[in-house]
């Protein structure tokens, strides 16, 4: 179970003041403004928000992919640069970025491979991870071969592959339809279950943040900021009949109520 976060624990993550401004030409563009945040170890946190309130690059900032303008991130107390280069992070991003020429299995042991892991351990590792998404009868396929909904299983599997601290998804299964996203969510929790690592999350799908999340931070545009920070009391593990109970529809609206300015 996900630890909540107290007084006193030091955050997993935490984003004190940061600013993200983007030079464009002679101006720039304020894409997030004093956002402050922490995020527990073993949390499941979304990032909700519509287009251009900067989701992907709270997501990016917190990769150490992008620095901030102003303020601070750090990891587990370092800098997220050391958390970097520490692997603390493994990353699934919209679509699924695999190899054609690679089968599954294959592709899913590449970060492995990169890290010189032996082929024997890394072949095993490799069929581990794709029992633990449910493609091991796809191993000897090829991309191309499998749904969209596969290759995103796929993208997970080789993003776990590094055992990371971090899941950092960046609107993972908004390419997909809603019946293969809902039983997605539903595979993310029990994979997540399973490894218990923290995952970041963004989408722009209020239900999906709701079933997934134990906290969602809504994020408004315009200047991008955080404008609420919504708990999710929903039990768990989460079952998809709770997408029907009258407390989903509370947070929905709570959720919806809560976007400034949108
Ligand atoms: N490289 C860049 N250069 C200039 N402006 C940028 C750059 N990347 C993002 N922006 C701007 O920063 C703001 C936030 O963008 P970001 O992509 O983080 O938002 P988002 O919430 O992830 O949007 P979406 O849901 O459409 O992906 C937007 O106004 C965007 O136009």
């Amino acid at each position: 179970m996900p630890v909540p976060p107290t007084g006193t624990a030091m955050p997993e993550i935490q984003l004190k003041d940061v600013e993200m401004r983007y030079p464009t030409g002679n101006t720039e563009v304020l894409a997030l403004h004093q956002v402050s945040m922490d995020i527990a170890k073993g949390e499941f946190v979304s990032l909700l928000g519509p287009s251009g309130c900067g989701k992907t690059t709270l997501l990016r900032l917190m990769a150490d992919l992008l620095e901030p303008t102003t303020g601070s991130i750090t990891v587990a107390g370092e800098s997220a640069r050391a958390a970097r280069l520490a692997r603390k992070y493994g990353i699934v991003f919209q679509s699924p970025v695999l190899y054609d020429w690679r089968k599954v299995r294959h592709n899913v042991a590449l970060p492995l491979e990169m890290m010189n892991v032996p082929k024997k351990e890394r072949e095993e590792r490799a069929m581990a991870l794709l029992e633990l998404v449910g493609l091991q009868r796809f191993a000897d396929k090829y991309p191309w071969q499998l749904s969209g909904g596969m290759q995103q299983r796929a993208a997970i599997a080789r993003a776990l592959a590094m055992e990371p601290e971090i899941l950092l998804m960046d609107e993972p299964f908004s390419a997909l339809d809603e019946f293969s996203r809902e039983r997605l969510n539903e595979e993310l929790l029990s994979i997540w279950s399973k490894v218990q690592n923290t995952i970041v999350f963004v989408t722009h799908s209020i239900p999906e943040s709701i079933f997934l999340s134990d906290r969602v931070f809504v994020l408004s545009p315009h200047p991008g900021r955080l404008s609420a920070v919504v708990d999710i009391p929903l039990p768990r593990p989460r079952t998809p009949e709770m997408r029907n109970s009258p407390l989903f529809f509370e947070l929905i609206a709570r959720i919806r109520d809560s976007f400034e300015g949108v």
